[in-house]
């Protein structure tokens, strides 16, 4: 019976190197899904096959029981898949507002030039635009940043801010990439609770993680990869609780710390 997401067989070669090989395994829907594993396991790899970014070697994704390899990444997000990247791909020069509106379905089709050609919108189109994504602020507390410029929120806030842009566009399945990564303690209890939002929003997602207790308090499943493939599927106590995965992830330091 076809999940959610089912990565079917899917490899992905850089040369010679594999850095997917045959993983295979599904997400099921309104439930959160950890993809852990070391650097290097091919994490981010499967979310460029994911969202379109990167064509399989061989195999296939099939989202909602239609097969979506070989779709163009805009037609992807039409579908109900959207990601955040490591790396944020905010818009700096942007006020935190625009960064939502240019992500917003709507009957441009996703145009990231929406932000340009705002100038030229109605006013009423403008009105109902700033509310929605004032709408997608508010769920992740950076109302009061609306008219901030990107780059002059902190780190924390335009982690929240890509949260913001996912939403709007609409997506069924989120994946997020390292969510957690580089934040505060305080920033990163902000960040679970909004994962914790997201779920309980109806959204299903797919989320990169490598602190181990973070993994523990989101997730309902755990995919464990390492080199290109996937050693293990289930449920987070079970799958953290495995002596010869804990060893792999930390290089033979078993024990379990924060990464
Ligand atoms: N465009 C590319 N060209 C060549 N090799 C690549 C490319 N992208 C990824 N790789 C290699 O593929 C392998 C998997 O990389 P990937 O970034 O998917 O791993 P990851 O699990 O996301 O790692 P990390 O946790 O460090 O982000 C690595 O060996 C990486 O060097």
């Amino acid at each position: 019976m076809p999940g959610f997401l089912d990565i079917d067989g899917v490899s992905k070669s850089f040369g010679g190197l594999k850095a997917l090989d045959g993983c295979s395994f599904s997400v099921a829907p309104n439930r959160a899904t950890c993809l852990v594993g070391p650097n290097g396991a091919g994490k981010t790899t499967l979310f460029d096959v994911i969202t379109g970014l990167l064509r399989p070697t061989s195999g296939q994704v099939v989202f909602e029981g239609q097969p979506i390899t070989r779709l163009d990444r805009r037609e992807i997000v039409k579908r109900g898949i959207a990601r955040t990247f490591q790396n944020l791909r905010i818009f700096d020069e942007l006020t935190v507002v625009d960064n939502v509106i240019v992500c917003l379905a709507d009957e441009t089709g996703n145009n990231p030039a929406t932000a340009i050609l705002r100038p030229y919108f109605s006013n009423a189109v403008v009105r109902r635009k700033t509310e929605q994504a004032m709408d997608l602020l508010k769920i992740v507390g950076l109302d009061h940043k609306a008219g901030d410029l990107a780059s002059q929120i902190s780190f924390g806030q335009q982690k929240l801010l890509c949260v913001a842009r996912v939403l709007a566009t609409d997506s069924e399945l989120l994946l997020l990439d390292e969510p957690t990564s580089g934040l505060s303690a305080k920033a990163l209890d902000t960040m679970v609770e909004m994962i914790d939002r997201l779920r309980s929003l109806g959204k299903t997602l797919l989320v990169v993680e490598h602190n181990t207790q973070i993994v523990r308090r989101i997730s309902d499943d755990v995919v464990f990869m390492h080199q290109g493939r996937v050693l293990a599927c289930g449920d987070p106590d079970t799958v953290l609780a495995d002596r010869k995965l804990i060893e792999i992830y930390f290089g033979g330091a078993l024990g379990e710390t924060a990464a």
